[in-house]
């Protein structure tokens, strides 16, 4: 649920954007993170082929180039950017929908993506996931054995270019420990609940004359 009291009506919704390198802890983190809130996740669109385990649906909608492209058009998306050979895109009906609700929004997507949202909404609110070293994103890629030894090493390739990039997000987390990773997420998403600016002036107004 979100936080509310008395005095403040519905906010808008935050809009958390988390980036990060192929393999960093992204997906496990932000299962983790949102377990018992009630936070949209944002579900992709993408033309890479499923992962074994992987829910169509739930982790992506997994379509063709045809279709992506259609929905390109059709749907449109918020962003939408090519990574390792595959198209990926946030739609964006769903994201106003729930963030007009007063539900938080998070989207998980590669720092290309990120930028088009920051051009396109200055309420975005940007995270970057951050592996200890490359050898430890190494060993979680071959470890998680999703990808061929050259997919590893294209995306070994674009993890060194996109932490050069971390200085154009908000806040870096660092994803060494999963528990501190974890309470870090909840500790940004706190913290940006209680801008002061997130406080309307009826709800100052209603505090006052209370
Ligand atoms: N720009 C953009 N990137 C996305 C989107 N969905 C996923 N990604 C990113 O695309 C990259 C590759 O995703 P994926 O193939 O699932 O690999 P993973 O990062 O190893 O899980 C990751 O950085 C994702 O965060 C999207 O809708 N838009
Ligand atoms: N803090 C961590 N320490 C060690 N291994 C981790 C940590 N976070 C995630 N992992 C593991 O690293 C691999 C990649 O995690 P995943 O969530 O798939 O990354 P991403 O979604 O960023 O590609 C998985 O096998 C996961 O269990």
């Amino acid at each position: 649920m979100t936080e509310e009291t008395p005095h403040q009506p519905r906010r808008r919704g935050l809009l958390i954007v988390m980036t990060g390198a192929s393999g960093v802890g992204k997906g496990t983190l932000r299962e983790l993170w949102l377990a018992e809130q009630d936070v949209f996740y944002s579900v992709s669109w993408t033309t890479r082929p499923p992962r074994k385990g992987e829910r169509p649906g739930q982790d992506y909608h997994f379509v063709d180039a045809t279709r992506f492209l259609e929905g390109m058009g059709q749907e449109g998306f918020l962003e939408h950017a090519e990574f390792a050979g595959n198209h990926y895109g946030t739609p964006r009906g769903p994201i106003e929908a729930a963030l007009a609700s007063g539900q938080d929004v998070v989207l998980e997507i590669e720092v290309k993506g990120a930028m088009q949202v920051r051009q396109s909404t200055d309420e975005a609110i940007l995270v970057f996931i951050m592996p200890p070293s490359m050898s430890e994103l190494r060993r979680r890629l071959e470890g998680r054995a999703t990808e061929n030894p050259e997919q590893i090493e294209r995306r070994l390739t674009r993890a060194r270019e996109e932490i050069l990039e971390a200085h154009a997000f908000d806040y870096v987390v660092m994803n060494e420990d999963l528990t501190r990773a974890v309470a870090d997420m909840h500790a940004i998403q706190r913290a940006e609940r209680s801008r002061s600016e997130r406080l309307s002036p009826e709800a100052l107004g209603g505090i006052v004359d209370s």
